[in-house]
């Protein structure tokens, strides 16, 4: 069973929180994610998460801070993702590769179509709001 490793984004702006939709054409055909990728052999994981995000959404973000590493089997392949908190420079982006993307209010991401391997990060995010406040 192939095992990936994936870096993800949690990138906030204005108090609100970009969540990417993968293409109809993608795995996980139009199910929401944290846009990212795959970490390639030797790549530092913040620097393959800048590339990924330039590449997808021409966005420049800084990273803030990380949360614990998820591992999620799927029925065919076994993904871990590394998600990072980011601050978006900008809040324009240009779709390359998604069907959609959009800034939601953090309390509204829950009502999404995540991808499952998601699903405790977003937990652990909206946790970490939840001590803020
Ligand atoms: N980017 C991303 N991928 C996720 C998330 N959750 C999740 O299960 N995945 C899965 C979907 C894909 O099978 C895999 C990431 O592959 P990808 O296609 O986005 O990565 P990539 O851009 O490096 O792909 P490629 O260059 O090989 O086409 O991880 C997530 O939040 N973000």
């Amino acid at each position: 069973m192939p095992h990936i490793h994936v870096t993800c984004a949690i990138i906030e702006r204005n108090g609100l929180v970009l969540a990417a939709r993968r293409s109809a054409l993608m795995q996980l055909p139009l199910k929401w994610e944290f846009p990212g990728g795959k970490i390639r052999a030797g790549e530092d994981p913040g620097e393959c998460l800048k590339r990924e995000i330039r590449e997808e959404l021409a966005l420049e973000i800084d990273i803030a801070g990380e949360l614990s590493p998820a591992t999620h089997h799927y029925p065919d392949f076994i993904v871990t993702l590394y998600p990072f908190i980011c601050k978006a420079k900008t809040s324009g982006f240009k779709l390359a590769e998604h069907a959609e993307a959009a800034w939601f209010p953090p309390g509204e991401l829950t009502g999404l179509d995540w991808a499952e391997a998601d699903l405790p990060v977003l937990d652990a995010y909206l946790a970490t709001l939840e001590r803020k406040s």
